[in-house]
């Protein structure tokens, strides 16, 4: 059965008449996971955003489970979001002067309720166990990508989004913190939806998509532009 199901999902951001987003359909199923690349600016961010209910899209239908998140205020949205989503972003968002336990529980303190053992079982499973007393301040950039991922499962998320969650890191680190994330969502019985324009990346995932073929949106503007 699908998690995720959007049905003709429409964006156009305020005081614009055309549409950045136009998705006929997408669904994801419980446990699965899915890349999704396109190039800058084909608006997988927005995608991400409007699944999250950090935005509120213009038209169509976004279910998760048994809630339309379409259906929700923003209030609502915020809460459903903090209890079932996840979110890896590409420059982490971390507290900088909080510690790597405080940044884990902050994922927990409005979603599940606090669990301290399990927080730390998520920072030993990233390989910070000798960091968690550690401000993000002085770790790593890699380190503090591992940080944000032991984060994004700390509320028990059944959904995953991760936004370019390897840009600010090098190749090989990339790499292994995909690989980590990719992990931790199947112990966790989470499913996973990567956006990456980077290709080594989308082309480890079995079910890969081209935004550009997703996003109806983009072919009417490359048209209207010919
Ligand atoms: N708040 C906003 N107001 C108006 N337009 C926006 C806003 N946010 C994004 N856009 C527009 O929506 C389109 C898609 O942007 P989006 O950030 O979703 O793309 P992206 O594929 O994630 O790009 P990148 O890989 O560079 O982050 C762009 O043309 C952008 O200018």
């Amino acid at each position: 059965m699908a998690l995720l199901e959007i049905e003709d999902l429409v964006m156009a951001y305020s005081g614009k008449a055309q549409p950045v987003l136009s998705v006929p359909r997408f669904s994801l199923e419980a446990g699965k996971q899915v890349a999704v690349k396109g190039p800058s600016g084909c608006g997988k961010t927005t995608f991400l955003h409007l699944i999250a209910g950090i935005v509120a899209a213009s038209a169509g239908r976004i279910s998760l489970g048994d809630t339309v998140v379409t259906d929700l205020g923003e209030a609502a949205r915020d809460r459903f979001r903090a209890r079932n989503i996840g979110y890896v972003f590409q420059s982490f968002h971390l507290m900088r002067d909080f510690t790597c336990l405080e940044n884990v529980e902050l994922g927990m303190s409005f979603g599940a309720k606090l669990d301290r053992d399990f927080a730390k079982s998520l920072l030993e499973r990233v390989g910070l166990a000798e960091r968690i007393g550690y401000r993000a301040s002085e770790l790593s950039i890699g380190q503090q990508q591992r940080v944000a991922l032991a984060r994004a499962l700390a509320n028990r998320p059944r959904l995953v989004l991760a936004d370019e969650p390897t840009g600010s890191l090098d190749q090989e680190t990339g790499e292994r913190a995909i690989g980590l994330l990719r992990e931790m969502c199947e112990e966790n019985g989470a499913s996973l939806l990567v956006v990456s324009h980077d290709l080594s990346i989308v082309d480890r995932f079995e079910r890969k998509i081209d935004f550009r073929e997703l996003n109806e949106a983009l072919s009417r503007s490359e048209e209207a532009a010919r």
